[in-house]
């Protein structure tokens, strides 16, 4: 069996490298129309940072694993043809900043109705708004020459950080067919890759319209969680009783469970938001106003949370940063990754660089440009030269009136805070936007330090 990826990015690099590697039968390519990205994933530094990547990579690069540009090539010598293409929020147009841009989609469906010459199996890898295999069938049938072609929904479910841990062994696979025997059988092909190495009840199958729904609901009900205990967050710094300590109490209770419960400066990454915003437009479209403002408020929660932050800050370094130097450990949207889309940092630090402060940032991972071009733009302005990108968390907190942890590296859990403490100007401030580090410790030192949901 031949596969074929379309877009090397976070999912489709990750997700064919590991059908590589625990299906050594089947060849794998993975195409991709920037070349330097292609470039990367044939080299030693591969274009993303994710624990334990290189190694899976190194084993089947070569053997069944290929990455390459030579799209038409590739989609016509394969059976089964992933897409996993971006789908960011629309900035234009009917649906602007809210409806999924599905260009990038429907592009791939008419390259593939172009140059295969045999039937194929397409596979939806990209979170897409519900309906979209309707248009893929659409856009086939009216070009193909006759050729048949199935559309699966197959969404991934990996997470940044732990992709490797996460495509090894995931709660489920699931995969959404036609209930025609040929839609059975693609069902069938697909699962039967996945079947290498997931157990078989674990692979869900659904009508395509419920795998296309589910994960964009995946999606929002992660996200609800966390808007959901940043809420009560804030109504614990108000009456003193921690959020960590809520979280345990709740979470014992089986039918609510322990995960995603941690409170923070708020969910970053390039998915929560995109997908609640897509679900919020997709039941706009479908009449369901309630719904939409529903959903619609886990996201107005998240800004508030990331302003409430930032505000914090100034409110308590006596109402002004103007001139003062404020230390941000970790600009990821979180560990173990050195992706920044819609990290809750680009906000905190807009807001203190607005405030007139100037703001030091170190994160192990993620480089200069891409800091500077995430907070500024294209354009740096004044701002420009009250951000500053540095090496390591104490050179970034050495004359600094305020530490904030925005990303939950582990360094940050095993420096010197004596050392950070002495090179700080005093009251020297501590702001744990991860309830990562242990409070009554710093304050005991000698910081003046608050955490998230913490009295
Ligand atoms: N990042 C994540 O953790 C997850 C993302 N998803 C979804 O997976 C999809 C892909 O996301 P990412 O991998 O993060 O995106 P990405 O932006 O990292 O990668 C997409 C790639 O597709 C390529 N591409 C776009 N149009 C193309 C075309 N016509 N021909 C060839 N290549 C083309 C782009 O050059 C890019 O390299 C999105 O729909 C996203 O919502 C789903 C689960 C997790
Ligand atoms: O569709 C996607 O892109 C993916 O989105 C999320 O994965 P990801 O965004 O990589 O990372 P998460 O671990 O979900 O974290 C998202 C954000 O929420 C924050 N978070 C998470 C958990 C928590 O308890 N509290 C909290 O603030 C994280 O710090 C991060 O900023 C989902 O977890 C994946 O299942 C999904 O496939």
């Amino acid at each position: 069996m031949k596969i074929c990826c379309i877009g090397a990015g976070y999912v489709g690099g990750p997700t064919m490298a590991v059908i590589a590697q625990k299906a050594p039968d089947v060849r794998v390519t993975v195409v991709d129309m920037n070349q330097a990205r292609i470039d990367a994933w044939n080299s030693d530094t591969l274009p993303i940072y994710e624990p334990g990547l290189d190694e899976v990579v190194k084993e089947s690069r070569g053997r069944n694993l290929f990455f390459s540009t030579a799209v038409a090539d590739e989609i016509n010598a394969a059976d089964i043809i992933f897409v996993a293409v971006n789908t960011p929020t629309k900035t234009y147009g009917v649906g602007a900043g809210r409806a999924a841009d599905l260009r990038f989609i429907e592009s791939v469906a008419r390259t593939i109705a172009d140059v295969a010459t045999s039937g194929k199996i397409i596979v939806e890898k990209s979170t897409i708004p519900v309906k979209t295999a309707e248009t893929i069938k659409k856009i086939l049938a009216a070009n193909s020459r006759g050729l048949s072609f199935q559309v699966l929904s197959n969404p991934e479910f990996l997470a940044e950080g732990t992709a490797v841990v996460d495509l090894h062994n995931p709660d489920r696979v699931l995969i959404g067919g036609e209930k025609t025997p040929e839609g059975q059988a693609a069902v069938e092909a697909l699962s039967s890759v996945y079947a290498h190495w997931v157990p078989r009840e674990r692979i869900i199958t659904t009508n395509l319209w419920s795998s296309e729904l589910s994960k964009l609901v995946a999606n929002a009900f992660l996200a609800q969680r966390i808007s959901s205990i940043n809420s009560i967050s804030a109504l614990c710094e108000a009456t003193e009783a921690d959020v960590d300590e809520v979280a345990r109490a709740i979470g014992h209770d089986s039918r609510i469970g322990p995960k995603f419960l941690k409170a923070s400066v708020g969910f970053g990454g390039s998915c929560f938001q995109k997908d609640i915003l897509n679900l919020v437009y997709l039941c706009e479209s479908f009449g369901l106003p309630e719904v939409a403002e529903y959903w619609q408020n886990v996201v107005k929660m998240n800004d508030w949370q990331k302003t409430r932050f930032a505000t914090r800050i100034v409110k308590t370094l006596f109402n002004t940063v103007a001139g003062k130097r404020i230390a941000i450990w970790g600009f990821a949207f979180k560990k173990d990754t050195n992706d920044t889309r819609e990290t809750a940092a680009i906000s905190v630090c807009r807001d203190l660089l607005a405030e007139m402060a100037e703001v030091v940032v170190y994160d192990p991972k993620v480089p200069e440009d891409q800091i500077r071009r995430d907070v500024l733009g294209a354009e740096e302005g004044e701002a420009g030269k009250r951000l500053i990108v540095v090496n390591s968390a104490e050179e970034a907190a050495q004359g600094a009136h305020a530490v904030a942890v925005l990303t939950e590296w582990d360094e940050f859990k095993t420096i010197d805070f004596a050392a950070v403490l002495a090179g700080m100007p005093k009251p020297a401030f501590l702001f744990d936007g991860r309830n990562l580090l242990d409070l009554d410790a710093l304050r005991e030192l000698g910081f003046t330090a608050f955490g998230v949901g913490k009295a």
